[in-house]
């Protein structure tokens, strides 16, 4: 381990991530609007076992606590996101000054025990009062985000200097408007073009805004998969190239280039009577970072029959995590050196890394050996990438506390800290300890 160290620039930012509706719950005090996952969660049906984010892991009560263990830890970077109904609980108009009150808490929180936040603006929590007049299909959501946005740079933005614009606006618009298993839970595949263009349109806006108001850095966080072909036809070649446009170039194309991906049209075809003068350029706004979530590659088969005319892969005997995702680290490296050499060296920032598996507390402790050896071959694969020059500037485990896993609700485990859900206990897994041993080696070396 100690080697690793050694691998990684001193000033790279080794964190922990959350986000807002996964582990605060309190959803309906200090005047928090609902959001659209208030509305999801508590359909019945669309989440396993009928969980909600109601309770989650009562960080909203629990922040000092819960901030005092990641100093324990020796944690120097947390990446959270805010919920924007707790800001504007009608998405726009009336400001919550309770709301803002508790994110200018945890901001003061970290400061004091020399943590660095990055804060993610939007984590898929969309007010439902926006939801009503059509959230993101409505070109004014953007506008709204903006104004949002601008609230938020302007509370927390003298404490606050790294940004992040949206998390994965992909799943936001396949899981939540094509495959219906995410909120607002729409199986609406032709509007899906629209929904992205709008967040990609209200990601340059609060991007646009913030280089008039903040001196810190922003970007954006996708989550992205390098894509192999199950063989040499033909059609797995072809299985591969959709399924890129898909996954990865729908979103990374008009961030950087400006422009949507060719391939995407055969899957999804529009008229682009949504995409205004000027639309693209204000998307393509420069960027100080690229927020990369990585979990595991995808491998393809040609399949006419899925959306991107390819189905996942997975290989006899190769390891998979409770979520059912191969574990391959050499996708991480295979990624990166992809992003650096087609979108040239823009700075990355894995945003999220980590994995899900079965947690057993025996005497008090949790010995999540896969999810620690998951961890470290992932941190090599990124110092192997720093190696053959991509320009990776810091890297956050998903998740600190297990969470609500969104449609899976609590049945899945992320975390390196467990949460027993019924008595909000934290006990830190034998994962977190070995990322606290080897953050005190980092900052000893360097
Ligand atoms: O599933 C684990 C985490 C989730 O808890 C985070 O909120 C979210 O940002 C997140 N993104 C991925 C990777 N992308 C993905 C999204 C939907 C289905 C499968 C993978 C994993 N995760």
């Amino acid at each position: 381990m100690t080697s690793l160290v050694k691998r990684f620039p001193r000033h790279f930012a080794w964190g922990v991530a959350t986000a807002s509706y996964q582990i605060e719950g309190a959803v309906n005090e200090d005047g928090r609007g609902a959001s659209i996952w208030d509305v999801f969660s508590h359909t019945p049906g669309k989440i396993l076992h009928g969980d909600t984010g109601d309770i989650a892991c009562d960080h909203y009560h629990r922040m000092r606590e819960d901030v005092n263990l990641m100093s324990q830890l020796g944690i120097s970077n947390y990446r959270f996101s805010i919920s924007w109904p707790r800001i504007f609980p009608m998405g726009y108009g009336q400001k919550n000054s309770r709301g803002l009150d508790f994110y200018d808490q945890l901001t003061d929180q970290l400061l004091q025990e020399n943590i660095e936040p990055l804060v993610t603006l939007y984590h898929w929590d969309l007010p439902q009062a926006l939801q009503e007049k059509g959230g993101w299909i409505n070109r004014d959501t953007a506008f709204y985000f903006r104004d949002y946005a601008v609230t938020v740079f302007d509370k927390l933005g003298d404490r606050v200097h790294n940004w992040i614009t949206h998390n994965e606006p992909w799943v936001t618009t396949v899981a939540g408007h094509i495959q219906g298993r995410h909120a607002p839970g729409l199986k609406q595949p032709n509007v899906a073009r629209k929904v992205a263009h709008h967040l990609l349109l209200s990601h340059g806006l609060a991007v646009e805004s913030y280089r008039d108001m903040g001196k810190g850095r922003i970007g954006i966080t996708l989550n992205l998969h390098p894509v192999y072909p199950a063989s040499s036809r033909e059609e797995d070649l072809t299985a591969q190239q959709l399924h890129d446009a898909f996954h990865n170039t729908w979103f990374l194309d008009p961030v950087f280039t400006g422009t949507y991906p060719e391939e995407l049209d055969e899957i999804l075809p529009f008229d682009n009577d949504f995409i205004a003068e000027g639309d693209l350029n204000l998307i393509q706004q420069p960027l100080d970072f690229l927020g990369v979530n990585y979990y595991a590659p995808h491998r393809v088969r040609w399949n006419p029959d899925e959306i991107s005319h390819a189905s996942l892969v997975i290989l006899p005997e190769e390891p998979i995590t409770s979520m059912g995702w191969p574990v391959d680290a050499k996708g991480l490296t295979d990624l990166l050196i992809r992003i650096h050499y087609d979108y040239g060296p823009i700075p990355i920032i894995i945003t999220e890394n980590g994995a899900a598996y079965e947690d057993v507390v025996e005497d008090g402790q949790i010995h999540d050996a896969l999810r620690q050896h998951y961890l470290e071959m992932h941190w090599d694969a990124l110092a192997n990438s720093i190696e053959q020059g991509v320009p990776v500037h810091g890297y956050y485990v998903w998740s600190f506390l297990d969470n609500f896993e969104w449609a899976l609700g609590y049945s899945k485990r992320f975390g390196i800290v467990y949460v027993d859900y019924l008595t909000q206990q934290r006990i830190v897994k034998d994962s977190g300890l070995a990322y606290s041993r080897f953050l005190r080696e980092f900052y000893e070396y360097h």
